[in-house]
């Protein structure tokens, strides 16, 4: 099926363009209504990708946690960086990356991203490893409940892909999920700084696809750009008030065997002055789930997602090493993508090494 552009907008000097996107009602979801399991099976078989429309009673709270999220972002982000380092990346999942932590959405270029990260283990706990700054019993609660309104919306969407697919017991998607096991399931919460992609040294968010099973993603800023399966060229993704975007990752196309597409994306600069933010739940597995991956390897995976975010962090020349079927999970890009390499002057940047924290 060939994958619809809504229209296209000049960015970078030229005409690019915005993918259309479906939209599962997040009501008829809670209903299991069977003409929207139908249509929900189908984004995640042919694109990977859909709006979740929270227009409705029961979905606006998770709209109003997303709006206290970013209050909350704003002070963590405007934070000296001493307080915000003091934190460090404590596990993959859990902790704060500075700006530069891995490679850009462009050769020669790192991140333009600052990100930290509140595990749904962690936030369960009696005493949660917390930044000191987002601490209080104010700051607790708002990261409980975005914590648990995304789990609440990614876990009726797994269930909603059972029952479409007609998957029973211990089968059904969210078996795998169960919310009492270890997982790595983590709130990322992102800054991007302004970046011109010409001159800067950090610039935006290197081509992925997620490990997660679900990802989640509020923002209200451009710079989303997906590549929809058999698609020519990335395209951006419209923010749409009130809904979240919602994306297949890695680990539900494995335990789809390999049926579900896991969705190609990046971030890069659409407004070059703006400060953009971003926030995304990661839904993964238990930890112990075995997976087959791209490779025809089993895994589990806690490997799967350690593997994988090693590769994330790796330098350039590694990152080169590893096969793309770990940063993209088995999906094909028909083209080779012209943007990172063309849009380049040729500068000289410092390796910066990640400041993760030893516990
Ligand atoms: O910031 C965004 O819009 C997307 C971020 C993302 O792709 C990720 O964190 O995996
Ligand atoms: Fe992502």
């Amino acid at each position: 099926m060939a994958t619809k552009v809504s229209r296209t907008v000049e960015w970078n000097g030229k005409e690019v363009p915005v993918y259309a996107m479906q939209t599962i009602s997040f009501s008829a979801l809670l209903s299991q209504e069977p003409a929207e399991l139908e249509k929900l099976v189908r984004c995640c078989q042919n694109e990977g990708y859909f709006y979740l429309d929270l227009n409705n009673i029961d979905g606006r709270r998770f709209v109003d946690d997303y709006q206290e999220t970013l209050k909350l972002m704003h002070h963590f982000f405007e934070s000296p960086l001493e307080v915000k380092n003091e934190y460090g990346l404590i596990t993959p999942h859990l902790g704060y990356e500075p700006i530069g932590s891995r490679n850009g959405v462009l050769e020669n270029t790192r991140d333009g991203y600052e990100m930290v990260k509140v595990s749904r283990d962690e936030i369960q706990r009696d005493s949660p490893h917390i930044p000191r700054n987002i601490k209080n019993s104010t700051d607790l609660k708002i990261l409980e409940n975005a914590i648990s309104g995304n789990n609440i919306m990614s876990k009726a969407i797994l269930s909603g892909l059972s029952t479409g697919l007609g998957l029973s017991g211990a089968r059904r998607f969210e078996n795998l999920h169960r919310n009492d096991r270890p997982s790595t399931s983590t709130l990322a919460m992102m800054h991007y700084i302004p970046s011109d992609p010409v001159h800067d040294a950090n610039v935006g968010h290197q081509k992925h696809t997620d490990i997660s099973s679900l990802t989640v993603l509020f923002t209200e800023q451009w710079g989303l750009q997906i590549r929809p399966p058999g698609t020519k060229e990335f395209g951006f993704v419209e923010p749409k008030a009130g809904t979240a975007i919602i994306n297949v990752g890695d680990s539900l196309r494995f335990a789809s065997e390999h049926v579900f597409q896991s969705c190609i994306h990046r971030v890069v600069p659409f407004d070059y002055s703006e400060h953009r933010y971003s926030v995304a739940y990661f839904l993964r597995a238990e930890d112990d789930t075995m997976f087959v991956d791209s490779e025809g390897r089993n895994v589990t995976s806690r490997q799967w997602h350690d593997e994988k975010f090693a590769a994330f962090l790796a330098s350039p020349m590694d990152q080169a090493k590893t096969p793309s079927s770990l940063l993209l999970g088995g999906m094909k890009e028909d083209e080779s993508d012209v943007y990172a390499a063309a849009n380049r002057k040729p500068v000289v940047v410092e390796e910066m090494k990640p400041a993760v924290k030893a516990h």
